[in-house]
């Protein structure tokens, strides 16, 4: 997987604990970072800095990245997005995506783990489709710095069950009885990198999957890895996403 690469000057836009942990991978495979954007020097993210780069990679907040990606698209710069709960405003950037002819790579989980997982869940869910007598729920847990809730994860892990699965319409943060309804529920706790499980439970059993973070450097890896997918992709005005990656 971690095949020959191009070696690439980075925008680290976001220098928290993914902007951090992005960075230590990025300087193992010997690439640059000659612009780093947090909240105190935002005046920095012009069209000149981030053309001095490759490739921009976006770990903000939930309220800031749609406004980091426009700057990247609208510069020409190829951008990869990791940050959550800015969704709604999905189809606006891939409008200026294709409009720009930019690049846009976006992930709501860049680990190869939980990449494998999400195909876990979508086969476990198609399969459940014909056993209506499993109810299905999915909590996640996170650490308390989190300031969305549920994690993008888990709105992924949630679709997936709702596209495999007739039974239910949608999903609800919190507990439910309406069985049509997807129940997922999220706690914050310590300082925990992330665990999702999926429960499917009938009279007679449990069937459980969970994918659990050791730390952050999965997610990280995996955002490097999608860097180094979009360089060469100036101009291609598409939206990429894991499927693009990994092939599943
Ligand atoms: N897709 C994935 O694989 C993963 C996604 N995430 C998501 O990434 C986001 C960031 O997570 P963390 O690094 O843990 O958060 P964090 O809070 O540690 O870091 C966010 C950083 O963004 C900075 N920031 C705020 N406004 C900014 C602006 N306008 N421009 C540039 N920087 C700005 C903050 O000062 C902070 O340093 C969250 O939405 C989280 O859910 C986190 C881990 C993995
Ligand atoms: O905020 C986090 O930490 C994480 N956010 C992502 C999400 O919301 O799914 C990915 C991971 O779970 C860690």
């Amino acid at each position: 997987m971690y095949y020959f690469h191009l070696v690439m000057k980075i925008a680290l836009i976001g220098y928290g604990k993914m902007g951090h942990e992005i960075e230590k991978i990025l300087v193992s495979r010997g690439h640059t970072i000659p612009l780093i954007i947090d909240f105190d020097n935002t005046d920095q993210l012009t069209a000149e800095n981030l053309n001095a780069c490759d490739v921009a990679i976006e770990f903000t907040t939930p309220a800031t990245a749609y406004g980091n990606i426009v700057s990247c698209l609208e510069a020409g710069i190829p951008v990869v997005c990791g940050t959550t709960a800015w969704l709604d405003r999905l189809p606006e950037a891939t409008e200026i995506c294709q409009r720009n002819g930019g690049a846009f790579f976006y992930a709501s989980n860049y680990s190869i783990g939980v990449n494998i997982f999400f195909a876990v869940n979508r086969q476990l869910a198609r399969m459940m489709n014909r056993f209506p007598e499993y109810d299905v729920t999915l909590n996640e847990v996170h650490h308390v710095q989190k300031k969305d809730a549920p994690s993008g994860t888990a709105v992924t892990l949630a679709e997936d069950i709702l596209t495999g699965i007739d039974r239910k319409t949608s999903w609800q943060l919190g507990t439910t009885t309406d069985p049509e309804k997807l129940e997922v529920t999220a706690q914050r706790r310590s300082v925990v990198p992330g665990i999702h499980t999926v429960v499917w439970e009938s009279e007679a059993d449990t069937i459980t999957i969970d994918h659990t973070a050791k730390n952050r450097s999965g997610f990280a890896m995996g955002a490097v890895l999608a860097a180094e997918f979009l360089a060469g992709k100036r101009g291609a005005g598409k939206v990429y996403g894991m499927k693009d990656l990994l092939g599943f």
